[in-house]
């Protein structure tokens, strides 16, 4: 268990029921602040659903989850998700073009600003005109991330931010969120490439079955060497 370090998240025996099912059973574990952590495990094993705790998307049927030692039902709701931006699996995009998407957390944002998000997410800046409908998989997902940045978060919640990517796309991705961290960011990864888990993350939480199986410094996670 990590124990050094500023703490952004601290889970206290959280656990998750859902319809009688059990997806996460009695978790304890730390986000470390200013530093990239990968949520890996099996599928289903309930990376998703700590994820989406982080910025209470789900709520905790026991436990508590603190941001910077306080429990996150003290907090509004909508400053969290302001701090603590998601991308999650599938592109959600909320408008018709896209400089309008970029613009629904950050309404000033000019367009200078939003090219500029655009490139650090691999996508052209003459992209911004663009109608929404017609993106590709990669380029919704690439808009997703670039709109979750506009906020400026202190958090970013990456739930297999690649997928759905070419190497090429993936690449600028993940250019992206190690300039992100090296520039202070804290972020989660849920990622099933090990490989990737390793390029971007220096903390690695594992889970089983909705269990903490094992968390510390990426590099002695076994879990992660017997992966791709
Ligand atoms: N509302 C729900 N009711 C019952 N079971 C659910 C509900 N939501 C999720 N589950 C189940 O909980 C388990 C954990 O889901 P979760 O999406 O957190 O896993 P995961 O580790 O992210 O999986 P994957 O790697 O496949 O995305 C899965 O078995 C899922 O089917």
């Amino acid at each position: 268990m990590l124990t050094t370090g500023e703490t952004v998240f601290g889970l206290e025996r959280v656990t998750v029921q859902r319809g009688g099912a059990l997806l996460l059973d009695d978790v304890s574990c730390r986000i470390p602040a200013r530093s990239c952590t990968a949520l890996v495990g099996p599928s289903g094993a309930g990376k998703s659903t700590l994820l989406r705790l982080l910025n209470r998307l789900e709520e905790p049927s026991d436990g508590v989850v603190r941001l910077h030692g306080r429990p996150l039902p003290e907090l509004d709701v909508l400053a969290v998700r302001r701090r603590v931006g998601l991308v999650g699996q599938q592109p959600v995009l909320l408008t018709d073009r896209i400089l309008d998407d970029l613009r629904v957390g950050r309404p000033d944002l000019d367009a200078e600003q939003a090219a500029g998000l655009l490139e650090r997410v691999g996508l052209p800046p003459g992209m911004l005109e663009r109608a929404t409908a017609g993106l590709s998989g990669g380029e919704a997902q690439r808009v997703c991330l670039a709109r979750a940045l506009a906020v400026g978060p202190e958090v970013l919640l990456l739930d297999e931010p690649t997928s759905a990517l070419d190497a090429v796309s993936a690449k600028a991705v993940e250019t992206a969120v190690r300039d992100l961290v090296a520039a202070g960011t804290t972020a989660v990864l849920v990622s099933h490439n090990t490989a990737q888990a390793r390029r971007i993350a220096g903390h690695a939480l594992v889970l089983d079955h909705g269990r903490l199986t094992a968390a510390g410094a990426i590099d002695r996670i076994a879990y992660l060497d017997e992966g791709p």
